[in-house]
């Protein structure tokens, strides 16, 4: 049946082929008498495979098909046991440039001597050109030039193959680029050791990762999402915060220091009694006051890199965020900043489904108090700047926040970190113990923390004596005091002509003072000066009314002037409640006039 319905098929083919046949062969023949037999169809398939081998050339064809596909049989054989034979002998890694390994392995590699002898190179000035080792001339480049560009190194071709000797072991390296997906710039780099022992591929491994971390152990890395996606993309590294720089009231960030600490030792102690080894810190209270400062801080203490969670970041939905908080590595710390800015309609659990709005428009006046008409406009969806019937940037609900923080795919053994300006405006369910287990209050600054931050603003940059003091006697105190180091602020007009223009005690010439630090032109005080200046700097400053980071800002004006700040700060305070004062009416009258 088959056989009939295929030789009707071909029959008006051949019906044609006939056709021109005749057509040529007429006119090839100049008219001359030719008869031409017409193609008889065959009418079974016997005939059908007779009449196609009665070609000749039909025939040499099937010989070079098989001929063709034993080669490249024979081919492949060869290539399978090729491959065989040298996975045998040698062991291959391939990193991934999405994978942090990647960065360990370039670095190592732009570091090795051997490297340094090739002649064909990818110059970088990425992120991973850490500048403990970059050009050899870079000795030669002057200081500035130095801090206005990134260090360089020489990173391995997409051209070329590298052959070296790791260890006594021969070692092929070849970084190839993927072609195919040319929206990104993924490459890979593959290692191959002529050695059976794996081992020997867990040392350079554990090689290139230990240099990597030695020379950044001065840095913390940042992670965060790109919102669409659950991956974690490096985006900075930052020197690590001295815990001391930040000032607390007493005994609060020793606190969260040894809680976080006691947590990392005790996975076993959670294994045994069956909790959820997790840990969620809620740092709650006015802004400016640290709470930031502190988690960069910790990170940096207890050696943990940061993964920020941004809730309001597009695309974001439950499922992205269920596997972003899943893909958290074991021992990290993961920060939500603003946790109360995705909850812009005061949304409790009993709305949860409803999708959140993009948030971020606060108002500082408002923060860190509890604020009932703060609650009462965002439940109506205003006072962020976002009307009610605009569209949601972020789409997390509030059950998908609580079941990506203990949901049973939760990442076991980080540290979260959650932040606010209103504390009370968040849902219950969010604050309770298991999800945020510690709650921290930061408050405004109190006398103790304005103290304790002049000093440590004006602390002697390098000690000039055994005991850490820079000794100074009374006197030429009192020149200081009298002339503040011998520098004015700049007028409007010296800022736009030089960047600020110093002048010398008793001279009309200003000198040129350009590249000097604040710090160098700054009065070298005592210990024991510096801290009655403190003294007097914090008897002026009203209790619990300035933020921690105005008071950094007051400070930062007057950098190398000392006493400057302190005679200054009384007329800044009022100043600055003054301008609160006119700010909190502005916002009564608006209030009254919304009724
Ligand atoms: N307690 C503090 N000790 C030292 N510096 C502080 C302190 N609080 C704030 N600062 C300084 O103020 C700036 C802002 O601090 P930070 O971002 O940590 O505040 P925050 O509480 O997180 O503010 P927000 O709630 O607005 O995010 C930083 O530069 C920091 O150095």
């Amino acid at each position: 049946m088959v056989l009939f319905q295929l030789t009707s098929a071909i029959q008006p083919f051949i019906a044609l082929l006939n056709d021109s046949v005749e057509t040529a062969t007429t006119n090839v023949t100049h008219n001359a008498t030719v008869s031409t037999t017409p193609f008889e169809m065959p009418s079974s398939f016997s005939s059908l495979i007779t009449f196609i081998y009665s070609f000749s050339a039909l025939r040499d064809y099937l010989k070079l098909i098989v001929l063709g596909g034993a080669l490249d049989t024979l081919r492949r054989l060869y290539a399978a046991s090729y491959h065989g034979f040298i996975d045998r002998l040698f062991v291959t890694a391939t990193f991934d440039s999405e994978d942090f390994s990647f960065q360990w392995m370039m670095f190592w590699l732009s570091s090795l001597p051997q490297f340094r002898q090739f002649r064909d190179f990818t110059v970088s000035t990425s992120s991973f050109c850490l500048e403990d080792e970059s050009l050899e001339c870079d000795s030669d480049v002057d200081e500035e030039m130095r801090r206005r560009t990134r260090p360089v190194r020489y990173l391995p071709s997409y051209s070329s193959s590298y052959k070296m000797w790791y260890k006594g072991r021969y070692m092929t390296i070849t970084r190839s680029k993927e072609e195919s997906r040319w929206w990104t710039d993924k490459s890979t780099l593959e290692i191959t050791i002529f050695t059976r022992d794996r081992s020997v591929l867990d040392s350079l491994i554990m090689e290139a990762r230990q240099k990597w971390m030695s020379a950044r152990s001065d840095k913390i890395d940042i992670f965060a999402s790109e919102g669409f996606t659950d991956d974690w993309k490096h985006v900075a590294s930052r020197p690590k915060r001295p815990l001391n720089s930040i000032v607390l009231d007493e005994g609060l960030k020793e606190l969260v220091l040894e809680d976080a600490r006691d947590f990392l030792k005790s996975k076993q102690w959670y294994a045994d009694r069956g909790i959820p080894f997790r840990r969620g810190y809620l740092l709650y209270g006015a802004p400016g006051s640290g709470k930031t400062s502190i988690i960069h801080s910790l990170a940096g203490e207890l050696g943990l890199d940061i993964y920020i969670i941004s809730l309001s970041k597009n695309g974001l939905d439950d499922s992205t965020l269920n596997s972003l908080i899943s893909s958290l590595p074991e021992q990290c710390i993961a920060i939500m900043e603003d946790i109360d800015a995705a909850f812009t309609h005061g949304l409790t659990r009993d709305t949860a489904g409803t999708e959140l709005e993009n948030p971020r428009n606060r108002n500082p006046s408002r923060q860190g108090r509890d604020d009932p008409e703060d609650r009462s406009n965002d439940r109506q969806g205003q006072g962020r700047g976002q009307g009610p019937g605009e569209s949601p940037a972020s789409r997390i609900t509030l059950s998908g926040l609580l079941n990506a923080l203990d949901g049973i795919s939760a990442q076991e053994g980080r540290l979260l970190f959650a932040t606010t300006n209103r504390y009370h405006s968040l849902d219950p369910a969010l604050t309770r113990p298991g999800r945020m287990d510690l709650h921290v209050e930061f408050r405004l600054a109190s006398r103790y923390q304005a103290r304790e931050l002049y000093e440590r603003f004006y602390v002697p940059d390098a000690p000039e004596n055994a005991t850490g003091e820079v000794v100074k006697d009374e006197e030429e105190e009192e020149d200081e005091a009298s002339s503040d180091s011998g520098y004015v602020t700049p007028t409007k007009e010296d800022s736009d002509s030089t960047p600020l223009v110093p002048k010398a005690v008793g001279s009309d010439e200003p000198p040129k003072y350009s590249g000097i630090a604040h710090s160098a032109r700054a009065p070298k005080l005592s210990k024991k000066r510096i801290a009655r200046l403190a003294e007097q700097f914090c008897a002026r400053i009203p209790e619990r009314e300035l933020s921690m980071a105005s008071l950094q800002g007051y400070l930062m004006c007057y950098k190398s002037r000392p006493f400057q700040a302190v005679d200054d700060v009384e007329r800044w305070v009022k100043e600055t409640q003054d301008a609160q004062d006119r700010k909190a009416k502005a916002e009564a009258r608006v209030a009254a006039i919304r009724g």
